[in-house]
């Protein structure tokens, strides 16, 4: 080894991801050091059953069921359990006591961030989250260092490898919801519990990640405003291909004058937008910002190869400052956020609505629209024998607000059975 430290790792974990991190960590072990400045000696694996199948190359004499042990004899702990307890309460006990952490743990980082943190500094340790957000993509370093000099304005993306895996398959392949879903889980993608893939939240905890490092603030997954993808159905994917649109489930995070606003919901994106071509479990992040101009990341979202490959950029990361005596000052959070209302947001919607299929409909509709200050892109009629008449109507740009009271009058009227769909369309 040709580290003159050697830094005692625990690696907490040892799923998807971790399984994959101590891999590394045992295969690379001296290019690792080599890289560092620092030799990497895993001391322990945490796990919760000391029965359950590993890969066979991995020393059964490392795991243990002993966190908190296995924690106080670290430098480094490498925390890839998920979940918010006992999670936060072993990485609050290893920075308390001068130890470095690096974590995937978006749920977790997305509300007590600041806190964690906060402890760091004040121990004289590192917090990194790379794997985080995106997978393997190098993205929160890009927007916390290499644009610390300039103004980041707005960041979108597809955050979530599971639903673009999930709205991929159902728009290539037609595939249903629940036969995607479990093969996403069976290929490693979808959380512990994949309710927070489809319903938005994991995208929603990386926003706030994103928001925070990218506006210099502190922004929690409570204050993202969150549509998951559970209510998208077929029909409306066929519906939006036909239109020439495809649905993503996007991040986006985005600063005006008057505030920010942080919002995760699928969304229609036209065929030829860069987002369209983001397929299966791949990610992709737009930044905007104003010195740089746009730039674009894009790779592999999830899965365990992937992630540990951004938790090992940081393990070498942390130890390159341990070896060199001085760690660095963690985040640059200056101001509490001024989040913006959801309804005051601008933005398109994408509405469809079942009819009656009669002279004087289309006017009624055009009139409820008009009375909202809410104008039409266009608008398309679908006759069918089982169906009946279907209208699906894209508007121009309009306040939430606006947008959202035109939805509710238009339930209302006599010659609207139902809303079928409503959904945003974002991009050019
Ligand atoms: N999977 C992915 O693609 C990505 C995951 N992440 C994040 O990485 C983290 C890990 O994800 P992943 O590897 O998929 O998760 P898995 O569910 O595959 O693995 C979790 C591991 O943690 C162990 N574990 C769970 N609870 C405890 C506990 N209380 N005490 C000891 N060990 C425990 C489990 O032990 P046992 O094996 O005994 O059950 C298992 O080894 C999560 O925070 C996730 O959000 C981030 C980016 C991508
Ligand atoms: N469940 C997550 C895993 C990576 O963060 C996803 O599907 O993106």
């Amino acid at each position: 080894m040709s580290g003159e430290k050697n830094l005692k790792v625990a690696l907490l974990g040892c799923g998807t991801v971790g399984a994959q991190v101590a891999r590394i960590l045992l295969e690379d072990a001296n290019e690792l050091a080599a890289r560092s400045g620092a030799g990497l000696q895993l001391i322990g694996i945490a796990v919760r059953n000391l029965d359950a199948k590993r890969d066979a190359a991995l020393p059964q004499e490392l795991f243990t069921t002993d966190a908190p042990g296995l924690i106080a004899q670290a430098d480094v702990v490498i925390e890839l359990l998920g979940g918010m307890e006992p999670a936060g309460e072993y990485i609050a006990a290893a920075l308390s006591k001068g130890a470095s952490v690096i974590t995937g743990n978006k749920a977790l980082i997305a509300l007590k961030g600041a806190e964690l943190n906060a402890l760091a500094a004040a121990n004289g340790a590192q917090l990194r989250y790379e794997a985080a957000v995106a997978g393997a993509i190098p993205i929160l370093r890009p927007i916390a260092d290499s644009l610390a000099g300039d103004h980041i304005t707005k960041v979108m993306g597809i955050v979530n490898g599971t639903t673009n895996f999930i709205l991929d398959a159902m728009d290539t392949t037609g595939a249903a919801f629940d036969d995607v879903l479990a093969e996403a889980q069976a290929l490693g993608y979808a959380e512990a519990d994949p309710t927070a893939d489809v319903g938005g939240h994991d995208a929603a905890a990386k926003a706030a990640i994103l928001a925070s490092l990218a506006f210099h603030t502190t922004v929690s997954s409570e204050q993202v405003w969150t549509q998951g993808i559970t209510e998208v159905t077929a029909a409306d994917v066929a519906a939006a291909s036909a239109a020439g649109y495809v649905i993503k489930l996007l991040a986006i995070a985005e600063r005006a004058e008057a505030g920010i606003s942080v919002r995760v919901y699928p969304a229609l994106v036209r065929r030829s937008h860069p987002l369209a071509t983001v397929h299966g479990a791949f990610n992709a992040v737009f930044v905007e910002a104003e010195n740089a101009g746009d730039l674009m990341f894009y790779g592999a979202g999830a899965g365990g190869n992937p992630t540990a490959s951004a938790v090992m950029g940081d393990v070498v990361a942390v130890a390159r400052q341990i070896a060199a005596g001085a760690p660095l000052p963690n985040g640059s959070v200056s101001q509490a956020p001024r989040l913006l209302d959801f309804e005051a947001i601008d933005t398109r919607y994408w509405i469809g609505l079942s009819v009656k299929d009669q002279p004087g409909v289309l006017a009624a509709i055009a009139t409820v629209f008009g009375e909202h200050g809410v104008s039409i892109e266009s608008m398309s009629q679908q006759v069918d024998a089982e169906a009946g008449a279907q209208l699906r109507i894209l508007t121009h740009q309009g306040t939430e607000a606006a947008l959202a009271s035109t939805v509710e009058a238009l339930t209302a009227l006599d010659a609207v059975h139902c809303v079928l769909s409503v959904m945003r369309v974002e991009g050019n």
